[in-house]
């Protein structure tokens, strides 16, 4: 009976709640984004990346695909400032030193890591309670997120009682509520099956739209980085080296153009214009396809351990067409 009283005292935060992850200054007009030069990053014998350069525009979204072992998730610990590069320049939003950098990063990694005692209101309030908010304090800040994400009726469930998709949904609602201008998104959805994995790319591309965000996002999923991101990176193999890049339109020429998109994927909206049917639409386009091909096509080439990206130049900062992919 404790136990029960306890989660529906904190499923219920006391009185009306502000919103904690909008706010407008979230990327200030002189934003510089994310700067790496020459970035180079080795481990005992191990040359893990060499050479990085790469530039992400504020509130921009990158993707950043490449073989296994190549050296993307040292990469995003750079990024954060975890780690540090041997040599190299790297900025976030201007904050050049480890400290700076990290106070700008929330991190979403493959697996959700929710405290399993805790529930899911405490485990989203956990960022919030880092920061010097009391519970009380926490809970009525983060409590519009839950609502948002569909999570509120579960908010005093405990993660083992959620599904994975659901438990991937709290996570990232407790990345987003650290309130962080830069989300670090570390194969978030790898160790979902495929239908749960569909759905969340929906119901994430849908919440990043009006998201003030700059993200990168590391897959293996050259089909998730496009649906979600405005530019793809393909790194070689291990010493990781960005070896190609990929501009994204945003395909809005299509049936669903203009129309306004569900943010709850598995649930139609009278319009007929689920997250569903535009993931449905862009994936049947000739040009997503000829896209995709492209960046396989690159990815293939940048398995091999000496393959230089030769066909890159030709889609470097701009979009593959039907004709451009043979
Ligand atoms: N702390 C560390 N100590 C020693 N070696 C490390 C460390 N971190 C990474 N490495 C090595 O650096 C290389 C790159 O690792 P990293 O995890 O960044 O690759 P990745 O591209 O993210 O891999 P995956 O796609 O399999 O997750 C690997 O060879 C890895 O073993």
């Amino acid at each position: 009976m404790v136990g029960r009283r306890r989660r529906t005292a904190e499923a219920r935060p006391s009185s009306a709640p502000p919103d904690p992850v909008s706010p407008s200054d979230l990327v200030p007009p002189s934003d510089p984004g994310i700067e790496l030069a020459g970035i180079r990053r080795g481990f005992g014998d191990t040359l893990a990346v060499a050479d990085v350069d790469l530039r992400v525009e504020p509130g921009s979204r990158l993707g950043i695909v490449g073989p296994s072992g190549c050296g993307k998730s040292t990469l995003l610990s750079i990024v954060c400032g975890l780690d540090e590069p041997d040599a190299g320049r790297i900025s976030v939003l201007g904050a050049t030193a480890a400290p700076g950098r990290l106070a700008h990063c929330a991190w979403m990694p493959q697996q959700d890591l929710l405290l399993p005692w805790r529930s899911v209101l405490a485990n989203a309030r956990i960022p919030l309670e880092n920061q010097g908010r009391g519970r009380e304090e926490a809970s009525r800040e983060v409590w519009p997120l839950l609502e948002r994400f569909g999570l509120a009726d579960f908010a005093g469930h405990r993660p083992a009682a959620l599904s994975g998709g659901m438990r991937q949904r709290v996570s990232f609602l407790r990345t987003l509520a650290a309130g962080k201008p830069v989300l670090l998104l570390d194969e978030p959805f790898g160790a979902l099956d495929a239908i749960t994995r569909a759905d969340l790319q929906d119901w994430l591309r849908s919440t990043l739209v009006g998201e003030p965000r700059t993200v990168l996002l590391v897959t293996h999923d050259v089909e998730e980085a496009l649906l979600l991101c405005d530019r793809v990176a393909v790194m070689s193999a291990r010493p990781g080296r960005i070896v190609s890049t990929f501009d994204v339109p945003t395909f809005d020429s299509g049936p669903t153009a203009g129309s306004p998109v569900v943010a709850t994927p598995t649930v139609g909206a009278g319009n007929g214009h689920t997250a569903g049917s535009v993931r449905r639409a862009r994936l049947a386009d000739p040009r997503f396809i000829a896209l995709r091909d492209a960046v396989l096509a690159s990815l293939e080439r940048a398995r091999e351990p000496e393959g230089p990206d030769r066909d890159a130049p030709r889609f470097r900062g701009g979009v593959a067409t039907p004709e451009s992919v043979r």
